[in-house]
C-alpha cells in the first residue's frame, strides 16, 4: 500500500513513530539507537525506519520542517499506518531567560502564529496539548537518566526569520520556553485523528541572546534526547 507521500507496507511501521524535522537524523537514530533497524519508506528522501530499542518496537521517520509538512506525515501514519504515538524529537530556539542552550524542554502545550488549528474548531482558540501519559512517561525518563528538562508553553511559528525579533520578548513575558515549527500542527493532527502526540526539544540557539550550539556539540546533546524518547516508550 502507499499514500501519496509514504510508500510503505501495511505493518511496517511500529504503534510509536519519533519524528525528527531532518530524514538524515532519522537515519542516524535508526543506525545508531535501533536493533534490526530497517527503511520502510524514502518518498522524497523522507525516510522512515522501524526497528526495536530494548526490545520494543518503534519507528523513526523525519517530518520535514514546518506544519503543512509534519502534518501531512503526522495525518498519513495515523490514518493510513495505524499509527498511535507520535514523538517529535527536535531542535529549537530557546526563548526564556532561564532557557539554555543544550537544555531538554517539553512541549506541554504549543501556541502559534499559525491558523491550522483555528481552522479545526471555526476560528476559535484551541488548546494545543501535549497527550499527558507520553508527557509524564518522558518526563520520567529524564528523571531516571539524571537529565533536568523543562516543562511548559512552547511557540511553533511559521516564520523562522522573524521580521520583528522583539516579538521573542513579548513571548518571554507569556512565559513561553522555545520557539519551533511543528509541534502545534503536530498536536492538532493527532487530536483530529485521535492518536496520541508529545514533543521534546534540543535547544540549539537562543533567539534573544543569540547563543548557540558549536556544531560539533549539536549531535552529542542531540543524542541526550534521543534516550529520553527511547526510554519513555512504554512495550
Ligand atoms: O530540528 P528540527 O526538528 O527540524 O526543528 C527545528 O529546526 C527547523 C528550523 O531550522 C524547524 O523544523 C524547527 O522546528
Ligand atoms: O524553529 C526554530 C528552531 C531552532 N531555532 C529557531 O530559532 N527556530
Amino acid at each position: 500500500m502507499s499514500t501519496p507521500h509514504i510508500e510503505a507496507n501495511n505493518g511496517d511501521f511500529a504503534q510509536t513513530v519519533l519524528m525528527p524535522g531532518d530524514p538524515l537524523r532519522a537515519q542516524y537514530i535508526a543506525e545508531n539507537f535501533l536493533d534490526d533497524a530497517v527503511k520502510v519508506t524514502g518518498v522524497r528522501n523522507m525516510y522512515g525506519f522501524t526497528g526495536t530499542y530494548k526490545g520494543k518496537p518503534v519507528s523513526i521517520m523525519g517530518s520535514g520542517m514546518g506544519i503543512p509538512s509534519m502534518s501531512i506525515y503526522a495525518r498519513e501514519l495515523i490514518v493510513s499506518y495505524g499509527v498511535k504515538n507520535l514523538i517529535r524529537i527536535g531542535t529549537c530556539g530557546g526563548i526564556g531567560s532561564d532557557i539554555k542552550i543544550r537544555d531538554v524542554i517539553f512541549a506541554q502545550g504549543a501556541s502559534t502564529d499559525s491558523n491550522v488549528n483555528r481552522a479545526r474548531v471555526r476560528g476559535y482558540d484551541f488548546s494545543a496539548i501535549a497527550d499527558f501519559d507520553l508527557l509524564v512517561n518522558g518526563v520520567n525518563a529524564a528523571k531516571e537518566l539524571g537529565i533536568k528538562a523543562k516543562v511548559g508553553n512552547v511557540f511553533t511559528t511559521d516564520t523562522f526569520y522573524q521580521a520583528d525579533n522583539t516579538f521573542y520578548q513579548e513571548l518571554d513575558k507569556l512565559g513561553m520556553l522555545a520557539v519551533d515549527m511543528e509541534t502545534a500542527g503536530l498536536y492538532g493532527v493527532a487530536a483530529e485523528y485521535g492518536a496520541k502526540a508529545m514533543a521534546l526539544f534540543t535547544v540549539s540557539d537562543h533567539v534573544i541572546t543569540g547563543e548557540a550550539t558549536p556544531s560539533d556539540e549539536r549531535q552529542s546533546t542531540f543524542n541526550e534526547m534521543v534516550k529520553i524518547a527511547l526510554e519513555s516508550i512504554e512495550a
